[in-house]
């Protein structure tokens, strides 16, 4: 059974297919960039975006393979003009581009939390921020790279070194979360994917995912037990994916479809129709100065970041929990290119 999401996405296939541009009727066709499009998530994700409809131009750029990729996307018969780039041509895959999306770095393996990544992806993400600032100061930025608790805060402060920094364009996408919270949340009580909506807020990592199960909807009881156990898969449901790739990476395809999600909002915001989305964003919500709730993407980027609305006890403590990890993260990624 489709998603309204999933429904979404297979109408800008068959749009597309058709020759024609449902979703972007009207408005301008957008140049979108992926930043690591030749990973496990850059592959596929390259694809979707070849198929939205709402895309006339696409990037894609990686270190290493992106020839290969780019014109393998570049045959699908759909008008986003795709082309290639490699080390030399960051620059021009980014000049006038209205989106930004980065999925480049190193992926977990088993026994390593996304923070053990920082090491290595902080820099990567500051290097490729910088660039954005360089040359498409004005575009929306969807940060997938880990540990995206601290990347989106090293994106912030580089631009904001730069002088350019706007804190409705930087998003860190935690789409992946809230996909994962609807397809538990429905199996487990029998319902319809296609009509769950379940908010999922903080961060992106272990206990800062806080899945709001009291919100969801449609309405189901759940035992307490039942009720930790769906918000603990929701938090682990990274983990489970790199256990069962067994040293092989981390979950690529339903990151992909959750970026292609995300992205495909961001686009609809840009071209006049707000949707409003769980992200990770700057915010006054919680103690935390960065924080993942439902926000308003509209025609500037970030519109208004919604508070959380009313939460259970167990919510209540789940909040509290998430907040020196979370802190920590965001204070680590300002401390990387502040103390630089
Ligand atoms: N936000 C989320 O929900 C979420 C979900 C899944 C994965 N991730 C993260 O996404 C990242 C990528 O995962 P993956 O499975 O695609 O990894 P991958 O190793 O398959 O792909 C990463 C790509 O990035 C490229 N790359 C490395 N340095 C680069 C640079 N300086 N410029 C451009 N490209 C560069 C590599 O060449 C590679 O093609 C990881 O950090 C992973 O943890 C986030
Ligand atoms: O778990 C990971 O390392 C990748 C990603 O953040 C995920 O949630 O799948």
């Amino acid at each position: 059974m489709a998603s309204p999401s999933s429904t979404a996405l297979l109408k800008w296939a068959q749009a597309a297919s058709r020759g024609f541009a449902a979703a972007s009727a009207g408005n301008p066709g957008r140049k979108v960039a992926v930043l690591g499009a030749a990973g496990g998530i850059g592959q596929p994700l390259s694809m979707l975006m070849k198929m939205n409809s709402q895309v006339s131009s696409l990037s894609l750029y990686d270190i290493a393979g992106t020839p290969g990729v780019a014109a393998d996307v570049s045959h699908i018969n759909t008008k986003a003009q795709t082309r290639g780039y490699d080390k030399d041509g960051l620059a021009e895959a980014l000049r006038g581009c209205d989106l930004v999306i980065i999925p480049a770095g190193v992926p977990r393996k088993p026994g390593m939390t996304r923070d053990d990544l920082f090491k290595i992806n902080a820099g990567i993400v500051r290097d490729l921020v910088e660039a954005v600032g360089k040359h498409c100061p004005g575009a929306v930025l969807n940060i997938i790279s880990n540990p995206v608790n601290s990347t989106v805060p090293i994106a912030a402060e580089q631009l904001k070194k730069m002088g350019v920094y706007d804190k409705r364009k930087i998003m860190g996408v935690t789409t992946l979360d809230v996909v994962r919270a609807k397809t538990f949340y429905a199996e487990k009580n029998g319902l319809d994917v296609s009509a769950v909506d379940v908010p999922v807020v903080g961060g992106h990592a272990g206990v800062t995912i806080l899945p709001l199960f009291s919100q969801a909807t449609p309405k189901a009881t759940m035992s307490a037990e039942v009720l930790d156990a769906l918000t603990k898969r929701t938090q682990d449901g990274g983990t489970e994916v790199v256990q069962a790739k067994a040293g092989k990476g981390s979950a690529t395809l339903s990151m992909a479809y959750a970026a292609a999600l995300f992205a495909d909002a961001c686009l609809r915001g840009l071209n006049g129709h707000p949707v409003v989305e769980c992200t990770y964003v700057e915010s006054t919500v919680t103690d935390a100065p960065y924080f993942a709730s439902k926000v308003k993407l509209s025609t500037e980027g970030v519109d208004k970041v919604h508070d959380l609305g009313p939460l259970s006890d167990y919510e209540k403590d789940g909040l509290k929990a998430m907040m020196p990890e979370l802190l920590a993260s965001i204070e680590k990624g300002v401390q990387f290119v502040k103390g630089a």
